[in-house]
């Protein structure tokens, strides 16, 4: 059985925080604002996730007005989401995910945010893709007032 699943996440930046991209710490002058580490990409792929399963979103998970998720590392919140496609049956068919940003430049560092999510969605990374995009200083991210990540995942289970 195949399922497909899609995400999409938009945190603004901030000053004064970390940038959390894909579950690693990316250097540069502003981080994201969220409730938790605002790591919009793993936010991106966990909502696929969860749509491709049927059990809605993170918001649903992991509720905004819970203050046991503040400050919470998005990765463990995407474990827990994979647990789930887990205990399932489910296995990652592949991934693809795209990074909407002016800056910071996000090329470097795809390869290890493909080996951070390959390991987190005990997956190959080569069923992993990561891509970034500009939107040619156009929009909200143009005016780099935030980030934005969309992905869309494809589940297999053996009948
Ligand atoms: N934040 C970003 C945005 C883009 N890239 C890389 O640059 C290429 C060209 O971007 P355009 O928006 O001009 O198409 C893109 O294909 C990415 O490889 C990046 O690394 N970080
Ligand atoms: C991850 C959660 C929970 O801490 O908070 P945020 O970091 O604000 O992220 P968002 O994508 O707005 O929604 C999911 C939330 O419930």
């Amino acid at each position: 059985m195949i399922k497909v699943g899609q995400g999409f996440d938009v945190h603004a930046f901030a000053e004064g925080r970390p940038l959390i991209l894909g579950g690693i710490a990316i250097p540069y002058s502003l981080g994201l604002a969220g409730h938790s580490d605002a790591d919009v990409l793993l936010h991106a792929i966990s909502d696929a996730v969860l749509g491709a399963l049927g059990e809605g979103d993170i918001g649903k998970h992991f509720p905004d007005t819970d203050p046991a998720f503040e400050g919470a590392d998005s990765a463990e919140l995407m474990r827990v989401v994979w647990e789930l496609a887990v205990a399932k049956g489910y296995t990652l068919g592949n991934l693809d995910a795209t990074v909407i940003a002016q800056r910071p430049k996000m090329a470097p560092h795809i390869p290890v945010i493909r080996e951070r999510i390959a390991e987190l969605l005990q997956a190959d990374v080569t069923d992993i893709n990561i891509k970034a995009t500009t939107t040619e200083q156009l929009g909200f991210t143009g005016r780099e007032e935030g980030i934005a990540a969309m992905a869309v995942v494809c589940l297999l289970k053996k009948q």
